[in-house]
């Protein structure tokens, strides 16, 4: 799978945003035109946004669109033009169930989005949190699950608070539904963009839950992004350790063998190779 350490949201109006994005070591951009633009703005930042995706500038970096929700009275144009330009993949904030998932996928054909367009489905409300799984599993065009931790933290009317503990529910039943139905997961962002250290601690405990990467709202928080989200020098060699030792083991017919005083099995190499996969694909952009 592609790694998506660093996904940088742009707002789909600054047009220097999106020329400097260019530059940006992120793995993916979201060019949006939901929250980040305001009301007279949509328009010629959709013009924006559909002549950026589809201009195929940004190299390597995986393009997608944040489309306005499906209750809102620029969706339907939104939609359009974003299947018409063909990104990578069509992010649908406030997802709140299957059905939506479907509403887009139909949508996507009718429009005559390519098929390399992906669904990026957010998961921004309580509802959206309680019907989790049904919305990871609802279509196999949707590939990644987004966390809005900024909407959700507001419709639970949750205060900052050490470890996002009022999140971690919502977080938690999110990353269950991506694993459960083999989707990758983004956490949500960051808004202090000066306070390098807490961006680092929130970033790293997304990855310790299992998040694939974080969203971001600046390009200074993408080199430690990436730099969390990659595997450590450590990892790579104890997963190497781990593999070597459970192969000799084999070969002389045992299941289980101790690596650093450790009990290893079947499983633990499997995590192992994950990890080398990862490092791999990472070494290879
Ligand atoms: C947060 C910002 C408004 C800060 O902007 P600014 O004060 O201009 O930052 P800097 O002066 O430090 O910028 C330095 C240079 O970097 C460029 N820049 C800044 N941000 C971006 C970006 N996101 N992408 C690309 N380039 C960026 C500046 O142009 C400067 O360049 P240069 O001229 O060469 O010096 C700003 O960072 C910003 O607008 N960020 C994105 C905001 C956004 O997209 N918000 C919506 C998505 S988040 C969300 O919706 C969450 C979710 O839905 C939820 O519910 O949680
Ligand atoms: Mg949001």
């Amino acid at each position: 799978m592609a790694p998506r350490r660093s996904v940088l949201y742009l707002p789909g109006a600054n047009e220097r945003a999106l020329d400097k994005a260019k530059t940006l070591p992120a793995d993916a951009l979201i060019l949006d035109l939901e929250d980040a633009v305001s009301p007279d703005a949509k328009e010629s930042a959709r013009e924006r946004v559909h002549a950026a995706a589809a201009s195929g500038d940004y190299g390597e970096r995986e393009v997608a669109i944040r489309i306005n929700g499906i209750d809102t009275e620029w969706h339907d144009a939104d939609l359009r033009a974003a299947a018409q330009a063909g990104p990578a993949a069509v992010v649908v904030p406030k997802v709140d169930s299957a059905r939506d998932v479907m509403t887009i996928e139909r949508a996507l054909e009718l429009n005559g989005a390519p098929g390399h367009t992906t669904i990026w489905a957010m998961l921004e409300t309580p509802v959206a949190m309680l019907h989790a799984e049904e919305i990871a599993a609802a279509s196999d065009r949707l590939s990644v699950l987004v966390i809005g931790t900024n909407d959700l933290a507001k419709e639970l009317h949750a205060e900052p608070a050490a470890g996002r503990a009022p999140l971690v529910a919502g977080l938690s039943l999110s990353l269950l539904a991506a694993r459960a139905a083999g989707k990758q997961i983004l956490d949500g962002v960051y808004n202090d963009v000066q306070d390098l250290a807490g961006f680092e601690a929130e970033a790293t405990q997304a990855r310790q839950f299992g998040f694939d990467g974080k969203t971001l709202v600046h390009p200074g928080q993408i080199e430690p992004c990436n730099r969390v989200f990659a595997p450590s020098d450590e990892a790579i060699a104890h997963a190497r350790k781990v593999i070597d030792a459970f192969e000799a083991a084999r070969a002389k017919g045992d299941a289980v063998v101790t690596v650093d005083g450790r009990m290893v099995e079947n499983l633990h190499v499997t995590e192992a190779q994950r990890i080398l996969d990862l490092s791999d694909a990472i070494a290879a952009k």
